[in-house]
């Protein structure tokens, strides 16, 4: 595990069609170091999902912004270079899990890395890391056979198998139930108690309290808001 600081300044992202021109970010700049654990809140469709393609690079923002983690200049890098940085350094996690139906669970944690790694490794790799995750039971069950909550941490099998720095989640804990979701936010304050940076998008408030810090996106604009103050609202 590396560590990275995570430096976004004045990023902006104007989404384009022909009927209209839409600000979604409006110089959105943050710094957050490694080890923290960030929550991005905001409203339905107030871009907290734009902001984290632009922070991973699978969208290009407007130009005239600076988007850095560690030591990549993620705006102006190739798509190889930040492939390949997003391989070795980030683990992601979705609301909708994105596993795929067919393979069994250890399969689905191999999966990113199968055309790079000697697969007994891998195999070695994903057991220990579904067995860590109370899955020791469930490696050979499919995503259909599975419940939200081992779905889920499947997921976070696979995000964390190239050891990453930083994990990024978006809305993880949408689709759970709560004692599902207590268990999810609970393996992934461990993963941050490990040193690992925590960026998490949602619009759940009851995330907040595990986090170190709130950014809240409105109207295209982030703020640092006080934690205990949204806590306690
Ligand atoms: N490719 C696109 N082209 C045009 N508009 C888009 C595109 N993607 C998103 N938008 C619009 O940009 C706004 C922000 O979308 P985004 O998905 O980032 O919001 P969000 O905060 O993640 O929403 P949610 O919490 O519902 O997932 C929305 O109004 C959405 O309709």
């Amino acid at each position: 595990m590396i560590t990275m600081e995570m430096l976004i300044d004045t990023l902006s992202k104007t989404y384009q069609s022909e009927i209209e021109e839409k600000q979604v970010l409006n110089k959105v700049s943050f710094h957050v170091n490694q080890g923290e654990w960030v929550n991005i809140i905001g409203p339905s469709g107030s871009g907290k999902t734009t902001l984290l393609k632009c922070v991973a690079g699978m969208m290009t923002a407007d130009t005239g912004s600076n988007v850095r983690i560690g030591d990549l200049d993620v705006l102006r890098a190739s798509e190889k270079e930040i492939r390949e940085f997003r391989r070795n350094n980030i683990g992601f996690i979705f609301q909708e899990y994105e596993l795929f139906p067919a393979y069994t669970a250890k399969q689905n944690v191999m999966l990113p890395e199968w055309p790079y790694k000697k697969e007994a490794k891998l195999r070695e790799r994903s057991e220990a890391l579904l067995r860590t995750l109370g899955l020791e039971e469930r490696m050979e069950a499919t995503p259909p056979n599975l419940s939200g909550g081992e779905k889920q941490r499947v997921a976070i099998a696979r995000a964390l198998l190239n050891d990453p720095s930083l994990l990024i989640c978006d809305e993880p804990t949408g689709n759970l139930d709560q004692s599902s979701r207590d268990n999810v936010l609970r393996i992934l304050k461990d993963l941050n108690g490990e040193g690992r940076t925590i960026f998490f998008v949602t619009h759940d408030y009851d995330v907040l309290p595990y986090g170190d810090r709130v950014f809240q996106l409105k109207s295209g604009v982030l703020k640092e808001i006080e934690k205990e103050l949204v806590i306690n609202h």
